[in-house]
């Protein structure tokens, strides 16, 4: 489970991230969802211990990430799928995580498996395109068979299959039960994803709800999400006419 209390967060004068008040429960699929700019990215490196909150906190199982024991076996996360060195084969740089954080060699097979690299794992990742790249950092918050998963944006560059392929992972591990935190700014993949939703904006929370709650009352899911963040989006084009 994760718990924000009032989680803020400042950059100079402005506030990324605003009294944000939300549990995260196991069990499901959460997405988090906002407008680009709305503090989700801020949010999960907080959680993560990546960036310190200006007040609140931030609670992985009941404690701050930086009092983990073990973090990688209590909470896996897929923020930037760039991190690894582009000379490193994936199975190396798998290798490394787990012997770093006591974690069984064999485990890295296993989770080359589940990501579908096992054919790939002795090339140098830097060769990997970008949803091979997305699919590694899948493994690496795997690795340590987390009870937690943390993904930031994980459909960037897959194609459908991809895709189809994170969306049913994600819903198995939810099914494990496991918590499992996913960002995006796709309201209609979260609708095919997630159970419940948090949508923040500017922020500040704006919602959490089911997929049926937030489209309740309105004609579509989409529709629902624009009215709700509608005053909290920073950049607007106006089309042309
Ligand atoms: N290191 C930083 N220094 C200054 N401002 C920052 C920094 N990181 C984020 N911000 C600002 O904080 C706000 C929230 O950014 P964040 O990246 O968390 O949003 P996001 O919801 O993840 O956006 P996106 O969907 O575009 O990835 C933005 O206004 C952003 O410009």
């Amino acid at each position: 489970m994760i718990e924000l209390r009032e989680l803020t967060k400042r950059y100079g004068g402005r506030v990324a991230v605003d009294a944000l008040s939300v549990q995260v429960r196991p069990g499901v699929v959460t997405g988090f969802l906002g407008p680009n700019g709305s503090g989700k990215s801020t949010t999960m490196r907080m959680i993560l211990g990546l960036d310190a909150p200006d007040h609140g906190e931030a609670l992985i199982d009941g404690v701050r990430y930086a009092q983990l024991t073990r973090p990688l076996r209590t909470v896996g996360a897929l923020l930037d799928a760039g991190a690894f060195h582009p000379g490193r084969s994936g199975r190396a740089h798998l290798a490394a995580l787990a012997a770093s954080n006591d974690i069984p060699a064999a485990r890295v097979g296993e989770v080359l498996r589940v990501v579908g690299l096992s054919g790939a794992g002795d090339r140098r990742a830097g060769t990997y395109s970008l949803g091979m790249r997305q699919r590694l950092g899948v493994a690496v918050a795997l690795l340590g068979d987390p009870g937690v998963l943390l993904l930031d944006e994980p459909v960037n560059g897959l194609d459908p299959e991809g895709i189809r392929w994170i969306r049913d992972l994600l819903r198995g591990l939810a099914a494990e039960g496991r918590t499992v935190f996913v960002s995006s700014h796709l309201i209609a993949e979260m609708a095919l994803t997630a159970e419940r939703l948090v949508v923040i904006g500017q922020g500040r929370l704006l919602a959490e709800t089911t997929v049926a709650g937030l489209a309740a009352g309105h004609d579509s899911l989409e529709d629902a999400f624009f009215r709700l963040t509608s005053q909290a989006t920073d950049y607007r084009g106006t089309g042309v006419s």
